[in-house]
């Protein structure tokens, strides 16, 4: 009996004991969780400021270290230079404000977005001296300073009606901003993939508009290659860079990667070569986008480095068995079709796999003008003999698909 009543009085203490244990561990948890995050709260707030501030102070000391200065000395030599330069184009240009441009692009609000590019932003603006521009504020780093300043070599000294207008510049502080006329028809490539909704619904280029766009690029190209006294290249020709006006009058923008050589200078560059690797690739541009005018096919997708699959692509649509499967549906059947097969060859001899081979962009020009007047020739003398068609409006009639400048 006296061992059971011992048992019993042992096993209610192990219970009491065991209790306690577990009470005491739950607490224990509870204070160590509890001043974990107490320790937390003061690292983080005092702690954090504290690397900060020692961060900045070693940036501070980083600035004043000899190689820091010397790379800040570095880019400012630079800046001075481009300054030098751009001022040699000071009387060609006129210099516009930051503030100006500021207030017309509301600071530089999204809504007045109409292109992002690599080397900057463009915006919408209405500054007082012109009914609207564009303005793309570049941004600041050597790839744009490159854009800048060949944008300004370029568009300050030559004016043609088949090149976009640059109206003025900015140079202010870092700022590098160039000022266009606006082009209230957008790019061409908007247009031909149907990214270019007009109230609601997309408008298609009919085949006359197309063959005034073709006709004044060619025109703008082959005064480019011919200029009297300097060629120029213009090395990025696609739809994308081509711009249109409210009566749909291609201008060739995006200069940047442009290249000049002056013909007086008979050192520069070896002419053969210049004619081969810079003015037939101009020609080849050319082609392609005569070929999207005429197929509506994006080929914007399909250049890599050494363009073979574009060539590819090229090959496999020109091979097809069935001539009308190429050409774009909104196109075939309206009456125009024996000038749209021959406007494709000439597309053909642009895109030569064989650069010596391609025409030169006055031949080019020359050909479609002539396809040109032989179509509206033979379309006339159908007029006559059947009075019921209605007359072919002629290369220069506004359409009703311009859109007011606004
Ligand atoms: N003068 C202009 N008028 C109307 N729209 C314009 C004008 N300039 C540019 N845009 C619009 O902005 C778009 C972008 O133009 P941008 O010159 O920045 O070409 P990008 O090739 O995108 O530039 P990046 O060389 O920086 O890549 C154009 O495709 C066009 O839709």
């Amino acid at each position: 009996n006296e061992y059971i009543s011992f048992r019993e009085n042992h096993g209610s203490q192990d219970k009491h004991w065991t209790k306690l244990g577990s009470s005491f561990k739950s607490g224990f948890e509870i204070g160590f969780a509890f001043s974990s995050v107490s320790i937390l709260t003061i690292f983080v707030s005092y702690c954090v400021p504290w690397t900060r501030l020692n961060k900045r102070k070693r940036n501070k000391v980083m600035m004043k270290s000899p190689l820091m200065a010397s790379l800040i000395a570095r880019q400012d030599n630079k800046r001075k230079e481009a300054n030098m330069q751009i001022s040699k184009f000071e009387k060609l240009i006129r210099r516009v404000s930051f503030e100006a441009i500021k207030k017309a692009t509301a600071s530089f609000d999204r809504d007045n977005v109409i292109g992002v590019g690599k080397t900057g932003t463009t915006y919408k603006a209405a500054l007082p001296y012109d009914c609207f521009t564009a303005v793309k504020r570049l941004h600041n780093n050597s790839h744009s300073e490159n854009r800048f300043m060949s944008e300004l070599m370029m568009l300050s000294r030559f004016r043609h009606i088949n090149l976009v207008p640059l109206l003025g510049i900015c140079t202010e502080s870092r700022e590098r901003i160039l000022v266009y006329k606006y082009m209230p028809n957008g790019n061409l490539y908007d247009w031909l993939h149907n990214l270019r909704p007009v109230k609601g619904e997309t408008k298609i280029l009919d085949w006359h508009i197309r063959v005034k766009i073709t006709l004044g690029i060619a025109r703008g190209l082959s005064w480019l290659h011919s200029y009297n006294a300097f060629q120029i290249a213009h090395l990025k020709i696609s739809s994308s860079c081509i711009l249109l006006d409210k009566y749909f009058e291609p201008k060739l923008s995006n200069f940047g990667e442009a290249m000049l050589i002056s013909c007086t200078d008979n050192s520069s560059v070896n002419s053969k070569f210049w004619e081969t690797a810079f003015v037939k690739e101009d020609v080849r541009g050319f082609g392609v986008v005569l070929l999207e005018l005429i197929t509506g096919v994006d080929f914007s997708n399909m250049t890599d480095s050494s363009n073979s699959i574009l060539n590819e692509r090229i090959d496999h649509l020109l091979s097809s068995s069935n001539s009308y499967s190429v050409i774009d549906k909104s196109l075939i059947g309206q009456g125009f079709d024996a000038e749209i097969f021959q406007m494709l060859k000439v597309a053909c001899n642009c895109v030569d796999s064989i650069p010596d081979r391609r025409p030169t962009m006055l031949q080019v020009y020359e050909d479609i003008k002539a396809i040109r007047e032989r179509c509206e020739q033979v379309n006339d003398s159908d007029m006559l003999m059947q009075p019921e068609v209605l007359p072919v409006p002629s290369e220069n009639s506004t359409v009703e698909i311009e859109i007011a400048e606004s």
